[in-house]
């Protein structure tokens, strides 16, 4: 995936300005969506090209019912045998039925839907106009789940395409290719979307396209991640605070990626009882014996130390809330992570001491604890779409917080505090289950502050982060545990510097 998300409403507003503008008519557009639509599908099939079989459509009563018969009268011209059951009737006059009556034959009510011996199921009820819970498609959700191959529309009926959800568990199509038109939707690169999708292909309509609701994150420049060739301060200095005796792991973990990604030094803060058992397992990464808050107030009187990192193995205690403040208070790059976001999360006033230069990275669990509403509001069951999305909860969540917003997931949201969002899909050909492994959180929040302490802003830090942690797991592959993602950074820049 690369490019931009966007909603319903502004693909209707995209398609709309495009209409006046004189530069299509709807009828063109949805004619060249259903030529897109069988070419993507030929493509991802060649056995189905090479020999045409029996073809099963479902088109629901609007433009996405269109773009099926359109698509049913191209497979009925390459030689299918085209069956095609319809859920209503398109509106008198507009773009849809003109196309349903060049189709020709009437099609049978979609309550008498079959698909045994169909080689090919194509999803056209619903697609960006799905404006409440579908009712009466159990049967087109069960055929999609056995049998012939199948090809969604734009979106598969029953899936937000705002938000990647469903109304209800099991109530949306499940496709193996879905050919989404114009412009990526949201939905398919959110929450359930991309198990419900199958694979995505693009089919340009040639629209106009601005006012996306999220950029979709892709690699980073070779030259941002790269060393200058200068000293190794102009790299930064990054502190990663620790726990206390057996619970060191996780910030030397963080430590490590710091370092990895290019800080020119990072030093671990550790409580005295911890001293022995981090320098037994550092070399390359620094020690400083930090007690508490007053402790790290002293040591970051060295401007040096530029960006900070709390949080992985941290406790909860007192230390922990001190060490919170005192990171806080100096204004520097911070990212602040597990045990620190709950320490943050216990006040009453959480967002207060945040500025700009703080990146929060929660996952599900410690956002709902910082953000109760937001969580619900994303969980909640809902009636009428478009539902909720994770892109609005983390932008209302970095807004509230002043601070950057990374919420994790295999779809990662990026939100700035003045409303800029960009995903991360580990989806499709980045799918990288295996980073739902112990510890893989701790190397994203270092990553981050390394990159933070070679001076990149909170929003690209973040971005780059995410993208960096994520091939570094394809690169590594299965059988990942958190300790290689460090180790495979150096493969991951080498192939950005060699542009492969
Ligand atoms: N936006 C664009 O640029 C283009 C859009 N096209 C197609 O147009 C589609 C959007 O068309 P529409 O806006 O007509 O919307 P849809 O065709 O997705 O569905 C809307 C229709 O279904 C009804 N409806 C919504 N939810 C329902 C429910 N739960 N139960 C029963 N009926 C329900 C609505 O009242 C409306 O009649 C896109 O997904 C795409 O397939 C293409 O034709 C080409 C260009
Ligand atoms: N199935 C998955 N696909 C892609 N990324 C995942 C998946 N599961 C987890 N991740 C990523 O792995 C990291 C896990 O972080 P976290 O939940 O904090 O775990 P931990 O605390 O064990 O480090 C996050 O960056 C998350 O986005
Ligand atoms: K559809």
């Amino acid at each position: 995936m690369d490019g931009s998300l966007f909603t319903a409403a502004r693909m209707r507003a995209i398609e709309a300005a495009h209409f006046e503008s004189g530069a299509a008519t709807g009828a063109e557009l949805m004619e060249r969506a259903g030529t897109g639509a069988v070419a993507a599908m030929e493509a991802a099939w060649p056995d189905l090209a090479a020999r045409p079989g029996r073809a099963v459509l479902a088109c629901g009563p609007g433009n996405n019912g269109g773009d099926g018969y359109v698509v049913a009268r191209l497979l009925a011209q390459r030689g299918w045998d085209v069956t095609v059951f319809a859920l209503g009737t398109p509106r008198a006059g507009g773009d849809a039925a003109g196309m349903r009556a060049r189709w020709g034959g009437p099609p049978r009510p979609l309550s008498e839907l079959r698909v045994q011996g169909a080689d090919l199921l194509v999803d056209a009820v619903f697609g960006t106009g799905l404006a409440r819970a579908p009712e009466g498609l159990e049967a087109l959700f069960a055929a999609s789940r056995a049998g012939p191959r199948v090809l969604a529309l734009d979106v598969p009926s029953g899936l937000d395409a705002d938000s990647g959800r469903v109304f209800a568990p099991g109530q949306a199509v499940r496709a193996d290719l879905t050919v989404s038109f114009g412009a990526w939707k949201a939905g398919h690169a959110l929450a359930e979307g991309p198990a419900l999708c199958g694979q995505v292909r693009l089919v340009d309509l040639g629209l106009d396209l601005s006012g996306a609701a999220a950029k979709l994150v892709g690699p980073p420049h070779a030259a941002a991640l790269l060393k200058g060739g200068g000293h190794k301060y102009d790299d930064g200095h990054a502190l990663v605070l620790t726990g206390g005796f057996g619970h060191t792991g996780a910030a030397r973990l963080a430590a490590r990626a710091a370092l990895r990604v290019g800080a020119g030094l990072v030093t671990l803060g550790a409580p005295g009882s911890a001293m022995l058992e981090c320098a037994a397992q550092s070399m390359a990464v620094m020690l400083r014996r930090v007690d508490d808050g007053a402790a790290l107030a002293e040591l970051l009187r060295d401007a040096r130390f530029n960006a900070l990192c709390l949080g992985p193995g941290l406790g909860t205690g007192d230390r922990a809330a001190g060490l919170v403040d005192a990171a806080l208070a100096a204004g520097r790059g911070c990212v602040l992570d597990a045990d620190a976001l709950t320490v943050l999360a216990a006040r009453d006033a959480p967002f207060g001491p945040l500025h700009a230069n703080c990146v929060l990275t929660p996952h599900d669990g410690e956002f709902a604890r910082l953000f109760p509403d937001l969580a619900e509001r994303l969980r909640a069951p809902a009636a009428q779409g478009p539902l909720w999305s994770r892109i609005d909860a983390a932008r209302e969540a970095a807004s509230r917080a002043g601070a950057t917003v990374l919420l994790k997931g295999p779809d990662t949201i990026i939100a700035a505090p003045d409303g800029t969002v960009a995903v991360h899909a580990a989806a499709y050909d980045r799918a990288t289950p295996q980073l739902a492994t112990a510890g893989a959180g701790d190397v994203l929040a270092g990553l981050i502050a390394g990159l933070l302490a070679r001076g990149t802003a909170p929003f690209d830090a973040a971005c780059r982060a995410a993208w960096l942690h994520v091939e570094a797991a394809r690169v590594f592959g299965p059988g990942l545990i958190a300790e290689d993602l460090p180790e495979a950074l150096p493969s991951v820049l080498r192939a950005l510097a060699h542009g492969t």
